[in-house]
């Protein structure tokens, strides 16, 4: 608040001096004034404006300047519960479909978009028709009118929270949408529809003087502001002040709201606040000599423009065991990622995430409840994903968003589980955890959020992390102690690591096998060392080709791959690398190639597969 004070503008003030004065009039107006206003005057009966009347006369002889502050109160009061309906209405509206599922949300989505679609005024003056012409009818009216577009600004500001991986991370943990909603969502999405709905005080107002002008508003012995403005337009070429007086009230007031809105809104907006890090969940009790994970068939589908699906991940399998710490590695848009997410259950609608067979830590997913799922999930893994600004909810303090893991899924008291907090925030070498856990996100810079995060992860006692190119978004300084801190904790607890990276130096450094990705399938799982040795793919060796070592000439430019990979909807028949593949022939270009053993370590999926030195690239990781 004292920054926002601090950056305030001339506008700002103006605008919140008019504001406190309006009010001030609207709670002292009718002490003051109602005798004057009151009072009849056969004799001074449609008066002109003079040192004595300010604003002239009405046809009773009553002075309308003393009318109009009185009106202050009552015009004020309208406005404001027109606007207190319109964000009741919109606002829950606005967000339900943030957190309901497929059709329920496509049903308020479509109602909202809708109702946007009608005419404002209109609506307001049907309303006011059914409930009756007068001060209640209008009032209503303009909050119904005014509520499709704070349901739709509620929507938009509400669907881009729900995306943040925070949102996801408590999906997975099992959050009900009740607390969804009410401890992630609302929350982050407050500020600016609070912002908006007071900015809408000034809507309001115009729109409830405009009704009463049009003698559909406040009635007598009732008066408002635009009650007055249409007396006093009666009489405009006797007395002009009549009618513009108040219409410089409703204009002023207006203004003063809209103005002060507009100017908080973007003031917030400067502030810099809500900078989050990412998120993580935990643990389950699983057979030790399971896999941690077995996927086969996993497909990740998203609907083309004219819905047909396409697939972001086309049949894609593999195994993890105990302690074991893969790579999975490919250009921008292989799907790495989405092959991450769909493990975790984490796609969103419209994609759609299907599988064979999918075992986590020993149980089989296709057996399992809804809920037993969601407490799998978010028991046996730990997700640490890219982005270290939205993984963490802003809007709570990391020791409390770390101890709720623990409560929920490890059943542990609020102290022990908030105990518990500062003992992993310690084990992920962040300083001083007794005092950090009692901070907000945005007091941590950017490396220790996503150690935070890994914190939290790890309250579970996770069997799996999956790490979704977990330096990213980081300062290189700090990169390579987030992939040690994984790695350390790879080796302490056991935990299985999948460590997504478009930096194929990065994983066969830090991994013991690695996934090669290209449009959507695994093309190369090899172990590190087979991959060192010599790619089997050609995509995976021009992939190692266009990383430097320390042995690269520094004047010869760096192997790049030609063309690009290829968008979903352009998916080549045959082998999706064939286009840009020097060994590509007719078969290639027409017939999927299948998913063959070369050894017990490596599967390769190449018409043309041919194992060639490449040489190490260890030292660059
Ligand atoms: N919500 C979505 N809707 C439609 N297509 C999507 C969506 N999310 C991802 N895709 C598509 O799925 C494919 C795989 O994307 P993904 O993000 O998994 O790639 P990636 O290998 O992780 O890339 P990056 O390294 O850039 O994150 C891409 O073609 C992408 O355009």
């Amino acid at each position: 608040m004292r920054s926002l004070l601090r950056k305030a503008n001339p506008i700002t003030v103006t605008a919140a001096v008019a504001l406190l004065l309006l009010v001030v009039l609207a709670v002292v107006g009718p002490w003051f004034w109602s005798d004057a206003a009151e009072r009849t005057d056969a004799v001074n009966a449609s008066a002109g404006f003079s040192g004595e009347h300010w604003f002239g006369t009405d046809q009773l002889g009553r002075d309308l300047f003393a009318r109009t502050l009185v009106a202050t109160r009552l015009s004020l009061l309208l406005a404001v519960t027109a606007a207190v309906i319109g964000m009741v209405i919109g606002i829950p509206l606005g967000i339900l479909p943030s957190v309901l599922g497929g059709r329920v949300r496509r049903l308020v989505a479509g109602f909202i978009t809708a109702s946007v679609a009608l005419p404002g005024l209109l609506l307001a003056l049907f309303v006011n028709t059914i409930i009756g012409v007068g001060a209640t009818g209008a009032v209503i009216g303009i909050g119904i009118a005014n509520a499709p577009t704070l349901a739709r600004l509620a929507q938009t500001t509400s669907a881009g929270v729900a995306s943040r991986d925070y949102v996801a991370a408590a999906r997975m943990l099992g959050a009900s949408r009740f607390t969804l909603l009410f401890r992630h969502i609302l929350p982050n999405v407050a500020e600016p529809l609070i912002l908006t709905g007071t900015m809408s005080v000034g809507w309001c107002l115009l729109e409830i003087s405009a009704l009463s002008f049009l003698g559909l508003g406040v009635r007598a012995p009732s008066y408002d502001w635009g009650d007055l403005l249409n007396q006093g337009l009666q009489g405009i070429y006797v007395n002009p002040m009549g009618a513009l007086g108040p219409g410089l009230f409703v204009v002023l007031g207006g203004l003063a709201f809209a103005l002060l809105g507009e100017s908080v809104t973007s003031l917030a907006r400067r502030v810099p606040r809500l900078r989050g890090a990412p998120a993580a969940a935990p643990a389950a009790a699983g057979t030790p000599t399971d896999d941690v994970l077995a996927v086969s068939g996993l497909h990740v589908q998203y609907p083309s423009r004219d819905g047909a699906p396409l697939d972001a991940v086309d049949d894609v399998s593999f195994t993890l065991r105990p302690g074991e710490r893969v790579g999975i590695v490919g250009e921008s848009g292989s799907g790495k990622s989405t092959t991450v997410l769909g493990l975790a259950e984490l796609i969103a609608y419209p994609g759609r995430v299907t599988w064979r067979e999918l075992r986590i830590n020993g149980a089989d997913l296709a057996t399992a409840s809804p809920q037993q799922r969601r407490r799998l999930l978010g028991a046996s893994l730990a997700l640490v994903s890219q982005n270290p600004m939205t993984a963490l909810n802003p809007a709570l303090r990391v020791g409390r968003q770390l101890a709720e893991v623990a409560q929920v899924h490890l059943g542990k008291s609020r102290s022990a589980a908030n105990e518990l907090a500062v003992r992993q925030l310690e084990h992920v070498q962040i300083t001083d955890p007794a005092r950090r856990v009692r901070q907000f996100p945005h007091e941590f810079s950017g490396g220790m959020r996503q150690r935070a995060v890994i914190a939290m992860g790890l309250m579970g006692e996770p069997r799996l992390i999956l790490a979704d190119e977990p330096t990213t978004a980081l300062d290189v300084t700090v990169q390579r102690q987030v992939l040690d801190l994984l790695e350390r904790l790879n080796a302490e607890t056991g935990a299985a690591l999948l460590l997504v990276s478009h930096d194929i130096a990065v994983v066969t450094n830090r991994c013991e096998r690695v996934l090669v990705m290209y449009g959507g399938r695994v093309v190369e799982d090899a172990s590190a060392d087979e991959l060192l040795a010599g790619p089997a793919h050609p995509y995976a060796r021009a992939l190692m080709a266009a990383v430097p070592t320390m042995t690269s000439e520094r004047d010869r430019a760096l192997a790049t791959i030609p063309g690009r990979p290829p968008s979903l909807a352009e998916m080549p028949p045959g082998c999706s690398f064939a286009p840009r593949c020097p060994l590509a022939d007719d078969r290639c270009r027409t017939e999927q190639p299948p998913l063959v053993e070369l050894s017990a370590t490596r599967r390769v999926e190449c018409w043309h597969p041919q194992p060639q030195h490449t040489g190490s690239v260890r030292e660059h990781a």
